[in-house]
Parts: C-alpha cells; structure tokens; sequence
C-alpha cells in the first residue's frame, strides 16, 4: 500500500484571549514580564494520522473538536507547531468557500488563477476550461467579477476547478452545504467517481448519512485528539451514541 498522506504527532496551539485588561499588563510588565499573557489552547495535540491512497476517510467530531484545523494542515495552508505533515500526489483542497479567488477578477480570470495554484499549466487550463465551465453551471456570469459572486455560484467554480485538476489527494471542508440540492448531487456523483477512480479522499462533514455513503474510514476527533479511527459505521455509531 502507498501512503498518500502521513501526519506525524502535530500539534497546534491557538491563542485564546487576544484582549487584556489594563491592570493585568501592568501586574504582568511590574513581574518582570514573567510568563506568557496570552492564554493558549491546544487545537490538535499529538495527532498521527497515516490514510493510504484509495482510502476515503471522514473527519468527524463535535464543533471545535479540530477536524477543520487538521484539514488545514493536511492541505498545507496552516502548519504545525511540531510533527510533521507529508503529501504524495497532486492535492486539491475545497476548505474555504472563496480561497483562492481573486474578488476583482472575473470568473474566467479566477478559473485560470486557481488552476496555477492547483499546479495546472496554462495549456492545461485551457484545454479543460470549457469542461470546468460546463459543470460549473455559472453560464453567462463566467466573465462578471466573483465579488458578485454568491457563495454557492463560488462553490460551483471552485468545485469544477478542483475536480479538473485531476487529483490524486481531493481534501472537502462543510463547504458542499451552500451549494443548491442539485448541484451537491453533482458534487457527490463526481466524488464518488473520483473514489472509484481509485483517488485519496478526506471529507469533514457533519452529514452523517451522507459521510457513510461516500467514506469508508471514519476519524473521531475530540478536543484536539483521535478519539477513534476506524470503520465509518462504527465512528458514526460512537458519534450518535
Ligand atoms: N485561526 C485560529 N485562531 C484561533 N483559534 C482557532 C483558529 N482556527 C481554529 N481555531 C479554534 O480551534 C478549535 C478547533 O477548530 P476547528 O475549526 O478545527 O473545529 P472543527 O472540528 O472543524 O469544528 P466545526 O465542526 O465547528 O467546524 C476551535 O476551538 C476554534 O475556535
């Protein structure tokens, strides 16, 4: 089996309160400016995760719980305080409606620009473009700047953009929910068929009848942490219970 992604014993800490009173500074600059004044927590602490390609994984777990925060590092746009992150293939990720888009752009300027930052050449974008138009949908609006956008015609765009870089590693943030019942049927049916085509994919959602259809792993996280990593339908069970 060859891994596709293999996270190592990361951890992140965010800081938790951003604001201090007045009174605490001066206590804490009178200390000697002993000790850290912003107060931080542990969003992932310790996690290892190793997913082999071909696997479909969820990310499951509470609001809060990190499933985002690990997407994040698993796409590379956040890095960890310690561990490591490793990637093999080409790896596309939908984790913010929006990312990657310029608003001032057209929609055809931002196929291209999205496409170079999936690692696309020009020639590819330009072959695949009327493809990524045409599932997308977006019709006439492709030349009207996306700050015109609403968050499920950017959905459409940056779905049909991701799938048409043909990835090995296909990374889903909750994003699907804006999208209207007919296209996320789309965007199911092409996921599906990515996973049959025999490519990695994570998906974090708390749909879980839909999670249990298209994963067969399922990653439990709580406060930071694996809680379970097993069969899908018995972290949902554990999720439900
Ligand atoms: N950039 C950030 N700065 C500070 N705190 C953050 C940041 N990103 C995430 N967090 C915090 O880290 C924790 C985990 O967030 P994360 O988005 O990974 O949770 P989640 O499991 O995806 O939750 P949800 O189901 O609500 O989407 C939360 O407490 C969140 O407030």
């Amino acid at each position: 089996m060859v891994t596709a992604i293999e996270v190592s014993d990361i951890s992140k800490q965010f800081v938790l309160r951003h604001t201090r009173s007045l009174k605490e500074a001066v206590v804490w600059l009178a200390k000697g400016r002993k000790g850290d004044l912003s107060e931080k927590f542990h969003a992932l602490k310790n996690v290892s995760v190793e997913i082999d390609a071909g696997e479909t994984v969820a990310l499951l777990g509470l609001n809060g719980s990190g499933k985002s925060t690990l997407l994040k590092h698993i796409s590379g746009v956040m890095l960890p305080d310690t561990g490591t992150v490793k990637t093999r293939g080409r790896v596309a990720g939908l984790i913010e409606v929006g990312a990657g888009f310029h608003p001032d752009l057209s929609g055809r300027d931002n196929v291209f620009l999205n496409g170079a930052i999936l690692g696309m050449t020009e020639q590819q974008i330009n072959d695949k473009f009327d493809d990524i138009v045409e599932f997308s949908e977006i019709g006439q609006f492709i030349d009207t700047e996306v700050k015109f956008y609403s968050s499920g015609m950017y959905l459409r765009l940056a779905f049909s953009v991701a799938v048409h870089t043909d990835p090995e590693v296909f990374l889903i943030d909750e994003i699907l929910a804006v999208g209207d019942e007919p296209f996320q049927r789309k965007c199911i049916d092409k996921i599906q068929e990515l996973a049959r085509d025999g490519k990695t994919l994570v998906v974090v959602s708390h749909d879980l009848d839909l999670v249990s259809r298209i994963c067969d792993r399922g990653i439990l996280m709580e406060h930071g942490n694996v809680k379970f990593d097993g069969p899908i339908h018995e972290a949902v069970s554990i999720l439900r219970a």
